[in-house]
């Protein structure tokens, strides 16, 4: 039974049927508990019931994280709906009931980020904004923009009244028509509690005011036929500067408006060994005494520090480490490089496969194809981009009937007419494998054919059409950019999807909620670690803290952290080590 393998902290988590926050340190087992809590509900839900468990993560690879982990227990999990809250008001609010908004009801498309950022480097010029001036391009549960900053509003009403006028929604648009439909129709709300029995919230402490708005609204509205778990940790709140708000228990009780919600809380780390948690002690902002539950004798625990090396040295250095690793047996999936912003992924993963052409890298967080997942193309090419494995067989079959739903929504149409559509989809999917070998080429040729079996003639289906034309510019864009430096063949493209498939590269913010034997992590300098943004616009202070308690709490066993000498800001001014990393008194290992 799967809930065998929970402590009694966890289980009395599981088990409850309120609403309820729970905190907890790193390692201590939230994610776990967040799995068996569905698996849980799952197995008490009849049958016949149409019910479902809706699951809010941070990131899509969060979510495509809990998706991978329910079907190695064996869940099915076409009673889960996990991904973004930004999907999920995509798919549930916004798709279903866009004819009730003014502004959505004569259509709408969804804006990708590069058209986001050219369009406001363009703007920023127009109103003589700096280009690396952080705007505040938030908007309130309340409608109003969230920047305090008077001399921006005009730079906002132009960016907003011009994709209104366009009729496309970004992803903060997103959140405020969705927020809009909720607040003026209850009736939405209580709909969609009808449907989802619980609403589970990871990383809640990164959640923006006006999600928790639209959280709220639904369990407002539920008939207390819904309950909502909000889990995190505050003290790995890495999203401040960018909006996010870490609500205290008392707050998310007049949130939610229930005297009766619970608190709790889950001791002992599961995942590192002592001497790793009581390195990164140094960076917690509560006096809580972590203990460790891990098995990891502290005598095989490496932690590093390096801040004589330059900045040219670094790919050697990290191949070095990274060699060092697999020499004591340490597998590719467990190693984790950690860049400082993610714009740096591409070029430090290129050196790294060239350095060491052996060794697979999993450079996901970088990905040729369009990020909107909700794109009709985007879902179609990830079935043609993935190997029909067993293991795979139930987060395929669902994806096949999300295009199904999706189909028949923007055609009227069924796509197939038989029973069981979504075997008969994967079927011919699966027999489809065209000879090219450059991605755009083989996914272009994929679509035809697909549309050519299903005997559908896409001229008569104008938003397919235009969506297609998206997923593809995306692609393209992408591909020229030199920034991304991604490859182009169909092998890469298939890549992108594989899991575990190497040493995994990204930045703390993409690995949230994740755990590797060794982290390996560079440019940990006042700038960068913490950001710029935070440093103007922030708490640099607590941003600082925060990042490092996240980056080192990833390490089960080994950390190496590299703060290298060499890089300046645009005034030519060198950038020093993290201020908080420099402070601490430690007996670093040699390596
Ligand atoms: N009761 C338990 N017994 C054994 N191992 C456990 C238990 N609970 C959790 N673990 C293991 O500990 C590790 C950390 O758990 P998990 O990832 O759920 O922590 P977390 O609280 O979500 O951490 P973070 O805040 O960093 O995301 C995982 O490998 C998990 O399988």
């Amino acid at each position: 039974m799967i809930l065998d393998e929970l402590n009694s902290e966890q289980l009395e988590v599981v088990q409850s049927n309120r609403n309820l926050l729970l905190t907890a340190c790193p390692g201590s087992g939230k994610t776990r508990v967040i799995i068996n809590k569905i698996a849980h509900e799952l197995s008490l839900m009849k049958s016949e019931s149409k019910r479902k468990i809706l699951t809010l993560t941070f990131t899509n690879r969060a979510s495509d994280e809990i998706t991978r982990r329910l079907n190695r227990l064996g869940v099915l999990t076409s009673e889960v709906w996990s991904g973004t809250i930004h999907s999920f008001c995509m798919e549930w609010i916004i798709k279903p009931y866009a004819g009730y908004l003014d502004e959505l009801r004569n259509g709408f498309t969804i804006v990708d980020e590069k058209y986001i950022s050219s369009r406001i480097t363009e703007l920023k010029e127009e109103h003589n904004i700096g280009f690396f001036d952080n705007v505040n391009m938030k908007i309130e549960r309340n409608g109003e923009y969230s920047c305090t900053n008077v001399s921006y509003i005009p730079f906002l009403d132009n960016y907003y009244n011009g994709l209104k006028e366009s009729k496309m929604i970004d992803f903060e648009l997103l959140l405020h028509y969705s927020n809009k439909l909720l607040a003026r129709y209850p009736k939405i709300s209580n709909s969609l509690a009808k449907i989802f029995k619980y609403i589970l919230v990871d990383e809640f402490q990164d959640t923006q005011d006006i999600q928790y708005s639209i959280i709220s609204h639904i369990i407002k509205n539920s008939d207390d036929n819904s309950n909502v778990i909000f889990v995190g940790d505050i003290d790995q709140a890495i999203y401040t500067s960018l909006g996010g708000v870490a609500m205290n228990f008392e707050e998310l009780k007049v949130e939610i408006d229930d005297s009766n919600m619970e608190s709790k809380t889950l001791t002992g780390n599961y995942r590192s060994a002592q001497r790793i948690i009581d390195f990164y002690s140094h960076f917690q902002s509560n006096e809580l005494q972590i203990q460790s539950e891990a098995n990891i004798p502290d005598e095989s625990t490496l932690i590093s520090l390096n801040r004589n090396i330059s900045k040219e040295q670094i790919p050697n250095e990290i191949a070095r480490l990274i060699q060092f690793n697999l020499n004591n047996g340490i597998p590719e999936s467990e190693i984790c490089v950690l860049v400082p912003q993610w714009w740096l992924i591409t070029s430090i993963t290129r050196r790294l496969r060239q350095l060491l052409p052996e060794v697979n890298f999993d450079a996901s967080g970088i990905t040729p194809m369009s990020q909107i997942r909700e794109n009709f193309w985007y879902k179609v090419g990830r079935l043609f981009l993935t190997e029909p494995l067993p293991k795979m067989y139930s987060a395929r079959y669902k994806w096949a009937e999300e295009i199904i739903e999706l189909f028949k929504l923007q055609t009227n149409r069924d796509m197939l007419d038989t029973p069981k559509p979504e075997k008969i989809l994967l079927r011919i999917i699966n027999s489809i494998n065209p000879n090219k070998t450059e991605g755009i080429e083989y996914l272009a040729e994929c679509f035809d054919e697909l549309l050519s079996e299903l005997n559908i003639d896409l001229s008569f289906f104008p938003d397919l059409v235009s969506s297609k034309e998206i997923y593809f510019e995306t692609i393209e864009t992408r591909l020229q950019d030199e920034t991304y430096d991604v490859p182009t063949d169909t092998e890469s493209f298939k890549k992108f999807y594989r899991e575990n498939s190497g040493i995994v590269i990204n930045t703390c913010v993409g690995v949230k909620g994740e755990e590797f034997e060794t982290v390996i992590s560079y440019g940990l300098l006042y700038g960068y670690v913490p950001h710029w943004n935070e440093i103007y616009n922030g708490n640099p202070d607590s941003a600082s803290k925060k990042l490092l308690y996240v980056i080192c709490s990833r390490a089960k066993r080994n950390l190496h952290l590299i703060a290298e000498t060499g890089r300046q800001t645009r005034r030519g001014v060198e950038l020093g080590i993290n201020r908080h990393l420099g402070e601490v008194e430690f007996d670093y290992d040699d390596i």
